[in-house]
């Protein structure tokens, strides 16, 4: 494909509807992962910025022109960004994809699914104003009561890097369709395409300060949003650590928090498969999609042993025939990871495997053919025992590890020997075994015949350390409304009587 002639726009922080340079008029470069080249800046802001961003969505929910709008209204603004992000499509999925360093047509695949997801939310904003009002029927005529579902008022996003503008469209899409004001904070690893979705927001006039984008680091922009006592409630996404992080400076305001934080999740293998190399590619793509960097990835292919010798020689013809290159290539397949310091620590992962004695059946370097850009072999790590960190810990990179069983009860607890609990997957022609592993799966999600893919409509979340919450489908929606109980006396000419009366002279 030929590159596209791009020029990355330089943007300030987005606030109360324009652009704004940070307080401390600080930047941060941006790397291109597959050139170790620094192709732009982005701001970077600090608590002051929090601050005024903060005050800024306060202002948009008492404004008439955000705080008061109904759902039906929030619907033209989500279907209107939705267009906008749609007519930018290959220059946003280009400036992911130099930004990110996943293959190009992934990252339009991602761009795609922004897209969907605005206009699913939007219906969902519609649909929101008939279901604002609910009755509660009693037990006593003396009392009505009903509930209201409300925006919760102004929430931080918090987003990782490795779904950029689709992670800040997960949060985002829901927050606005509930009605909330929102400050984002996406990761300062790959910002470019969050930034653009401020510029979209002016262009289609959303309120001023009912989004405000925020970049910079975690510990200088992230950790004062999430102690910032104005604002309601913190979705993140991103590591376990910084989960905890953040859900301990969070409870000092008792505030709620969803988190997303990842796993170690599990694909189970029988030998009465549908297909073997049906099998094989559901198993390569559940965890080298995305250069191997999803929360969800089955990086721990767990396989009945009778099948395992012809499905490992399969498994390595298939990892050999992926082609690593540039991502702006046509056909890459698998493309840099995100940073030096995920490089680094992708490559330690093999080597702390290999010196507790596991097996390294493909992969373990960098691709010869590319000397610069931090690229991972697709990496097969055989000979695993559940003592050892690869197969407890989670790599965020091209690396799957691989255990054998003979029984279906050693299978599940395979399965479940993680702290983890996002994902897992079966593959068997046996649709009662599966049914039996959907519900032995203590997992969030449950894939059958499949790894990996990913809607907007059903729920996605985790149990154990993957966190707690879900987003996407309406059980976003959720998220972001305060449930408000109205009780009303009906009888008020009537005197309650609780407490005798005083008597009257
Ligand atoms: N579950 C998932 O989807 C993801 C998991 N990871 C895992 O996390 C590891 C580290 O990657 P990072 O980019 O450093 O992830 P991270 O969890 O530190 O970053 C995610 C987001 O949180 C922000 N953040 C960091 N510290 C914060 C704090 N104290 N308070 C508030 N916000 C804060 C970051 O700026 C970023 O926007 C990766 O190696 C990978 O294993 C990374 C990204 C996504
Ligand atoms: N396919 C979406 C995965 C989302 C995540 O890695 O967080
Ligand atoms: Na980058």
């Amino acid at each position: 494909m030929a590159i596209p002639n791009i020029r990355i726009p330089t943007r300030q922080l987005f606030i109360d509807g324009d652009w704004r340079e940070p307080v401390k008029k600080n930047r941060l470069p941006i790397i291109n992962p597959a050139t170790e080249e620094t192709i732009g800046y982005i701001p970077a802001a600090t608590a002051e910025d929090v601050d005024i961003a903060v005050k800024a969505a306060r202002r948009a929910l008492r404004r008439d022109d955000w705080g008061s709008t109904t759902g039906a209204q929030r619907a033209k603004y989500l279907r209107a960004i939705a267009a906008k992000v749609q007519e930018r499509r290959p220059e946003l999925a280009t400036l992911e994809t130099i930004d990110n360093g996943k293959p190009w047509f992934e990252a339009a695949s991602d761009i795609d699914d922004v897209v969907a997801c605005f206009e699913y939310y939007a219906d969902l904003a519609e649909a929101l104003d008939s279901k604002k009002k609910t009755e509660v029927k009693l037990h006593l005529d003396s009392f009505k009561s009903h509930v209201l579902r409300e925006p919760l008022g102004v929430v931080g996003l918090i987003t990782p890097w490795n779904y950029p503008l689709l992670m800040t469209t997960w949060k985002v899409a829901p927050a606005l369709a509930a009605g909330c004001a929102a400050v984002l904070k996406p990761s300062e690893l790959a910002s470019i395409t969050s930034l653009e979705l401020g510029e979209i927001c002016r262009e289609v006039g959303l309120p001023p300060g009912a989004l405000n984008i925020l970049t910079g680091l975690g510990h200088e922009a992230g950790s004062p949003l999430v102690s910032h006592p104005d604002v309601d409630k913190i979705a993140f996404t991103g590591s376990g650590p910084t989960g905890v992080k953040i859900m301990t400076a969070a409870a000092q305001l008792v505030k709620p928090v969803t988190l997303e934080l990842g796993g170690k999740s599990p694909i189970v293998v029988f030998d009465d498969i549908h297909d073997l190399d049906i099998a094989v590619e559901w198993t390569l793509f559940g965890c080298f999609w995305t250069n191997g960097q999803i929360c969800s990835a089955t990086s721990r292919l767990i396989l009945q042993d009778t099948i395992a010798p012809k499905f490992l020689d399969r498994l390595l013809e298939w990892t050999k025939n992926i082609k690593i290159s540039d991502p702006l290539e046509e056909d890459c397949k698998l493309g840099p990871v995100i940073s030096r310091g995920q490089y680094e620590k992708v490559l330690k992962f093999i080597s702390t495997a290999k010196s507790e004695g596991a097996t390294i059946l493909y992969g373990g370097d960098r691709p010869q053919h590319l000397k610069k850009g931090y690229y991972v072999q697709p990496t097969i790590i055989t000979d695993v025992d559940t003592s050892m960190e690869i197969w407890k810990e989670e790599v965020f990179g091209p690396v799957l590890c691989v255990k054998t069983f003979k029984t279906e009860e050693e299978a599940i607890e395979l399965a479940n020997d993680t702290k983890y609990g996002l994902g897992s997957a079966i593959m068997s022609k046996d649709l009662e075994r599966c049914e039996r592993f959907t519900k032995a799966f203590q997992s969030g999600i449950v894939w059958i015949n499949c790894s990996q893919p990913c809607f907007w409509q059903p729920p996605w979340g985790g149990k154990k350390r993957s966190g707690f919450g879900r987003e996407l489908g309406e059980w976003s929606l959720e998220n972001y409304l305060n449930i408000k109980q109205v009780t009303q006396y009906a009888t008020p000419d009537e005197p309650w009587a609780f407490y005798k009366s005083p008597s009257k002279l």
